[in-house]
């Protein structure tokens, strides 16, 4: 059945309400322990007196009847029992009253004085008092009825309503009527029913048969008889006297009709420690069912962590370094003497003429030329006459370019989304973009990113803040001295400007050994390490693969931390556990975001190869959601150092100016790079559209004095470590488990015996190992039988003849 809430809930509503005002009423009259006791005693006595004074009245009425209506005579004497009192109050209820049945008032009110005196509930009184004055009232009628000459059996009242009913009933009609009225009470009180008098009428049946059948058995047996037919009986009789007691014994359960439900006031307090027993009166087989209400549970008034917040504010990942200040904009060189950019109208003149007239002399005819201005290139955008088709334009680049006589002229033709031709032309003065002008810039001051990061600017002078942590890795590619340095510089100082140590670690790996240095200053602000190096930046690249690994392994904490956390994302992670919601005790942390920055890339993949590149693939597809962030510069951009891979999961690219198309096309998926012209000039994508840029310039002296200022300041015991990674050089000797066999084994197995060489250098160059992993394999090789014992600087000697020999010893194992 359903049942609309609303009604359900207004229907609540409204018994609330009432229940609450019953209660209120209930709380204004309700008695004290002692009152109750005091007020239950006065009934008790008064009851008992009215019932011998009652007694009293019925032996001497006649002759105090002169004494009724002279309470004030105090002459007179009465022989009731309780004097002049006893007679008046017996003759108000008696006389006057109901007769003989006045007793049932007298019982009642002692019964009210005996419940309140112990303290019983009062509820069972109301079907007393309910019950008891309609039987007076029948009683009295009744004692009317038979009693008419003498008129103290039934009183006034009785033979007042005797005579009304006998008037407009009869005789035979009223008799009718009393007998009626004492069915309904047996079937009502007794609950006697015509098939309960039925079965009753056959047990007595069968008892009288049984009595009769043991009669006339033999004497011998009688006493056997007596006994067994007896005990039935015996039984029947306990069981119909616990039947009758039942009935009659006074319930101390609540009765719930179904008219009314009420509860004492003991049982509104407590309404959930009782058991309400519902009973159906008119019910044969008198089947009592219990109902326990169940206490609706409290709902906390406030969850721990809204409480925690509340005492001691949010988490502050700050705080441990609250007096941290951030580096000032004063660090930073303003490189535009003169402040903006100064525009030599003269060159834009002839500039414009130069393109004009070149095109003209292609039949390209121009309806429309306009110059935008920017800080190292000036963009010509042209709309040309109609019916020119774009690639005619697009052809003529290199002769464009060497009309304007100049380097690095690009052509977008079409501009997307503007409908014109753009030609880029460098200035001949270029200006440098301070990384000052871009960090002051309110682009960058008010951006509302995670990981924000003042690039440089646009061609149209408008600074350009990326969010690493969107992107969400950056792949970097340029020729040496293009700068690819600066531009790190710039990723890593927009960082320092906007971040606090607690909110971004940085990851170095500096195989130049002389370009990230300078950072070293801040290791225990912003950097992060391993448990056991010496030092944060990474210069050594065998020890890069320890690094990476042990990032993955951070990583993989962390989604299992967002897992028990239930978000997708660190900054879900990081909001959850600033507002408290996660228990540290359980392993949560604030999860700083992590940024691994590699400098040559090119040069980590040619030194330790495959090693490297299955956990920069794995971070790199996985990272993005737990705040690890990579930056991969390389010089040289050929495809077996980025790979299909890597490129797949850096669609966030950077090229500096490079030196073939070719390599353009490796790092852009487009041409363009090869154009650039250097010095900071770079095309930046982040899946379709190239934007170009000049990058920041922040010098050597600039990151020195930002380190250095941060440098000062008080800083962490140390810097953040990484999880401990063991790596493969844990290696021991000869004896090495099969199962714990390299998984290029076999590989290099085939190489060596194909080779008859045993040198790690082979396995290295082969398999593009790292020194390490190679030296291991070969360690395995020799406890394999597949080559002999260490010989100084001579190789190892190769003990499988062929790769045949191999395939059976391997297989044989
Ligand atoms: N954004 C820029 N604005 C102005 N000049 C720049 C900018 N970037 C680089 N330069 C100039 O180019 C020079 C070389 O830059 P950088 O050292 O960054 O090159 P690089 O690509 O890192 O070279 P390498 O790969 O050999 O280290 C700088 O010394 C500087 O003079």
């Amino acid at each position: 059945m359903h049942t609309n809430p609303s009604s359900l809930m207004a229907q609540k509503k409204k018994k609330t309400t009432t229940t609450t005002k019953t209660k209120s009423l209930r709380e204004r009259f309700s008695l004290s322990k002692k009152q109750r006791v005091i007020l239950g005693l006065f009934l008790l006595f008064l009851g008992l007196a009215m019932l011998l004074a009652f007694v009293s009245f019925l032996l001497d009425w006649k002759s105090d009847q002169s004494i009724v209506g002279h309470i004030e005579n105090r002459d007179l004497e009465a022989k009731n029992w309780f004097s002049k009192f006893g007679v008046e109050i017996s003759h108000f209820f008696v006389y006057q009253g109901f007769g003989v049945a006045s007793f049932y008032l007298a019982v009642l009110t002692f019964l009210t004085g005996f419940y309140l005196f112990l303290g019983i509930s009062l509820q069972k009184l109301k079907s007393f008092w309910f019950w008891g004055t309609s039987m007076m009232l029948w009683l009295s009628v009744v004692f009317g009825f038979l009693g008419e000459e003498n008129p103290i059996l039934g009183g006034v009242v009785g033979y007042e309503m005797n005579d009304f009913l006998q008037d407009y009933l009869g005789f035979a009609g009223t008799l009718f009527l009393l007998l009626f009225l004492v069915i309904v009470y047996m079937i009502i009180r007794l609950n006697v029913t015509p098939d309960k008098l039925g079965n009753y009428i056959k047990r007595t049946k069968k008892e009288i048969k049984t009595d009769l059948n043991t009669v006339s058995t033999t004497t011998n047996a009688e006493s056997e008889n007596v006994q067994t037919s007896e005990k039935p009986t015996e039984e029947e009789l306990i069981a119909e006297f616990l039947n009758v007691k039942e009935e009659e014994k006074p319930q101390e359960e609540i009765t719930l009709n179904a008219k009314e439900s009420t509860f004492s006031e003991e049982q509104k307090i407590f309404p959930t420690s009782e058991k309400i027993i519902i009973k159906n009166d008119d019910d044969v087989t008198d089947v009592a069912m219990e109902v326990e209400t169940v206490k609706e549970e409290e709902e906390a008034p406030e969850t721990l962590s809204e409480k925690l917040v509340k005492d001691f504010g949010e988490f502050d990942p700050t705080l441990e370094l609250s007096n941290y200040r951030f580096p000032t904009i004063d660090l930073l060189k303003d490189y535009t003497e003169g402040g903006s950019i100064t525009i030599d109208q003269k060159e834009l003149e002839e500039n414009k003429d130069n393109i004009v007239n070149t095109l003209k002399n292609y039949k390209i005819d121009i309806a429309q030329i306009k110059a935008t201005v920017g800080p190292t290139v000036t963009l010509y955008e042209i709309v040309p006459a109609a019916g020119i088709r774009i690639s005619k334009i697009k052809n003529l680049e290199d002769d464009i370019a060497l009309s304007l006589s100049a380097l690095g002229i690009r052509i977008i033709a079409p501009i997307p989304g503007k409908g014109t031709i753009g030609i880029e032309v460098p200035n001949k003065k270029a200006n440098i973009v301070s990384m000052r002008s871009v960090v002051a810039s309110s682009k960058f001051q008010k951006a509302e990113m995670e990981l924000p990061i003042a690039m440089g600017k646009t061609i149209s002078n408008e600074t350009y803040v990326i969010d690493l942590a969107k992107m969400p890795h950056l792949l970097m590619a340029g020729a040496t001295g293009q700068g690819k340095s600066v531009g790190l510089n710039a990723i890593l100082t927009s960082l320092l400007y906007a971040k606090h140590p607690a909110e971004v670690k940085f990851v170095l790996v500096d195989p130049k050994k002389v370009e990230l240095t300078l950072f070293n200053k801040i290791e225990r602000h912003y950097l992060a390490k391993l448990p056991d190096a010496e030092e944060a930046i990474i210069t050594d690249n065998t020890k890069v693969i320890n690094t990476l690994n042990s990032l993955c392994i951070e990583m993989d904490q962390r989604y299992d931390l967002l897992k028990n956390a239930m978000v997708r994302n660190i900054k879900e992670y990081n909001q959850k556990f600033k507002a408290r919601k996660l228990n540290p005790e359980e392993g949560h942390r604030f999860l700083p975001y992590i940024v691994l920055v590699v400098d040559e890339f090119a040069d980590l993949i040619m030194t330790a190869g495959k090693e490297v590149e299955t956990p920069i693939a794995r971070l790199a597809q996985l990272a993005r959601a737990i705040g690890i962030h990579l930056i991969i510069a390389t010089q040289r951009p050929s495809v077996n150092v980025i790979t299909g891979m890597i490129k797949a999961n850096f669609p966030a690219r950077i090229a500096f100016r490079v030196t073939s198309k070719i390599d353009s096309r490796t790092i852009l998926d487009a041409g363009g790079a090869e154009q650039l012209i250097g010095r900071g000039d770079m095309l930046y994508t982040q899946g379709n559209n190239l934007t170009r840029l000049q990058c920041a310039f922040v010098d050597t002296p600039e990151v020195e004095k930002i380190t250095e200022y941060i440098g000062s300041q008080k800083a962490y015991p140390d810097a953040l470590l990484l999880p401990e990674y063991v790596g493969e050089e844990s290696g021991t000797g000869v004896d090495i488990d099969i199962s714990e066999r390299d998984k290029l084994f076999k590989d290099a197995a085939e190489i060596i015996v194909t080779a008859q060489q045993g040198s790690a250098s082979l396995l290295q160059r082969k398999l593009k190992l790292g020194y390490n992993r190679a030296g291991r394999i070969i360690d395995q090789l020799e406890a394999a039988g597949i080559v002999g014992p260490f010989e100084g600087s001579k190789a190892r000697q190769v003990l499988v003849p062929d790769l045949i020999a191999l395939e059976e010893l391997l297989n044989n194992e």
